[in-house]
């Protein structure tokens, strides 16, 4: 026998409205209107061929259909009236924001490990203002979308993220990006600490290293830290949600 939903934030169980998402390790009831599709860093940084990412060594070869997943799942959520938000990770120019050797972000990006490697490259990755900080073409924010700029891998951290979202009263986050291993993970974890309930699409996902870590992170996440579903059952289970009413002007 099929485990029963578990109600994500609805107003009251199964509340008018409310739509159920297959997903593991059970069913997640979910109301449109309390719950935000959160794309995590789809940068050329992240996503493209000469980015950050590539030229520091790591594989992206599956970015491109994550890139598809993820317009999909888009498509499918702006029709259900769902809000989107994307996170953007990068500095400022002279890479103040990144921190300098008293901050563990200094030795562990390998951004700025890279551009110390190769000093030419200096200025050129995860800079605001340059291409690799920017979003692929292909997934550019539409008018009503949010954006949100993070310095760190959690797109809650020293973020507007929180409160952005407390003040449009959601309380459920459906997760797409890259890498699911780290600014994913990192994000959809504090997601649990603040009280949403979160859900990674995986197949809209991509990790950073051997495929066996895509495999852990979303053990993880089923297991430990909210729900783990797919873009197909997002798409069916938004599509029975009932047309998106226009937000009341005041
Ligand atoms: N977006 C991410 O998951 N980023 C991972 C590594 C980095 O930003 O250095």
């Amino acid at each position: 026998m099929s485990a029963p939903p578990v109600a994500g934030h609805v107003s009251r169980p199964q509340a008018l409205g409310s739509v159920t998402l297959p997903a593991r390790p059970e069913p997640l009831s979910l109301t449109p209107h309390e719950t935000a599709i959160v794309v995590v860093d789809m940068q050329n940084a992240y996503a493209t061929l000469g980015g950050y990412v590539d030229l520091a060594g790591f594989d992206i070869s599956g970015a491109q259909s994550t890139i598809g997943a993820i317009a999909k799942a888009l498509e499918a959520a702006r029709a259900a009236g769902l809000l989107v938000v994307y996170l953007q990770n990068g500095w400022d120019q002279g890479y103040e924001e990144a921190g300098g050797p008293g901050s563990p972000n200094w030795h562990k990006s390998n951004a700025l490990k890279t551009m110390r490697r190769h000093p030419e490259l200096q200025g050129t990755l995860l800079a605001k203002g340059t291409w690799d900080y920017a979003i692929v073409d292909s997934l550019q924010p539409q008018p009503g979308d949010l954006l949100v700029p993070k310095t760190r891998y959690s797109g809650f951290f020293n973020s507007t993220l929180d409160s952005t979202l407390r003040a449009r009263g959601i309380r459920n986050l459906v997760f797409v990006g890259i890498a699911t291993n780290v600014c994913v993970e990192s994000t959809l974890r504090d997601a649990f600490h603040l009280e949403y309930f979160a859900v990674m699409l995986e197949d809209a996902t991509h990790q950073l290293g051997p495929a066996s870590i895509q495999e852990a992170a979303a053990y993880n996440i089923e297991t430990f830290f909210g729900w783990v579903s797919t873009v197909g059952d997002f798409c069916g289970a938004v599509s029975q949600a009932a047309p998106a009413s226009p937000t009341p002007s005041i």
